[in-house]
């Protein structure tokens, strides 16, 4: 059972929580039909690898400690909204590319009751130029390669803050493609979490980074991101 399962990431879900990821649940199936927001829409399937795996990164870092946090390509909420509902003192902000899944997260944000949520319909890259330095966490679930989101999020963390990327079984491979793009955004690898999702649902890999002080000229625009990777 959820419940139980959530045990592992030291998570215990109070009744208005259960009923928090109950109807996220509810009105994701719902406006999936109308609206093309994720591939998994069985239930179980929906609970483990998209709100288990979220709640994964509450694992990595002290969450009590972080005040704000900023979740690139955040698609149907995730990873920042289960972990929005777990820790609601958090001020989180999604930017996404694509607004018919902001419109999505405006409407699930009303029916959670969540507070102190911004969500933008913006590309990273951009949104990032003007909020450098600004948040205590940022992430990026499948968002792109490791080189990518690095550049565009981590240009918004705060220095001695904190990057998280959630990456799949390639994820070794990805990192050593990255090595680059850690030295030009003077950012280090703290953590591998690596761990694999109950129900034989998949392996996973948290990588933490922290940033460890300002880097100036990033993101570059994406025509040259794409040309030229870190
Ligand atoms: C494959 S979905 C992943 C959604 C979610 N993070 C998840 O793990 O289920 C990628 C999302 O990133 C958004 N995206 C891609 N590139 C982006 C960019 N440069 N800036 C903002 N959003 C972007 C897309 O619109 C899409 O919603």
């Amino acid at each position: 059972m959820f419940q139980d399962n959530l045990k592992e990431l030291d998570i215990v879900l109070n009744e208005e929580q259960l009923k928090q990821f109950e109807t996220y649940y509810e009105f994701l199936i719902e406006y999936n039909k109308i609206t093309n927001l994720t591939a998994i829409t069985d239930k179980k399937e929906v609970y483990y690898k998209h709100f288990f795996d979220s709640l994964s990164l509450t694992t990595s870092l002290d969450f009590n400690q972080i005040k704000n946090m900023c979740d690139i390509g955040a698609g149907a909420g995730f990873p920042s909204i289960p972990i929005k509902i777990v820790y609601p003192h958090l001020e989180v902000t999604i930017v996404d590319s694509l607004g018919k899944r902001i419109k999505f997260l405006e409407q699930l944000s009303e029916k959670l009751n969540l507070s102190n949520i911004n969500l933008v319909h913006e590309r990273a890259e951009i949104f990032a130029l003007t909020h450098l330095n600004s948040f205590d966490l940022v992430s990026a679930r499948a968002v792109g390669h490791l080189a990518l989101i690095l550049e565009l999020g981590i240009p918004m963390v705060k220095p001695k803050g904190y990057f998280i990327a959630p990456k799949g079984s390639n994820y070794k491979e990805e990192l050593n493609d990255s090595k680059n793009a850690l030295k030009v955004l003077k950012t280090e690898l703290i953590k591998e979490n690596t761990f694999s999702l109950p129900y034989d649902f998949g392996f996973r890999s948290n990588l933490v980074f922290v940033k460890k002080q300002n880097v100036n000229g990033y993101p570059r625009p994406y025509a040259q991101i794409n040309k030229n990777r870190l």
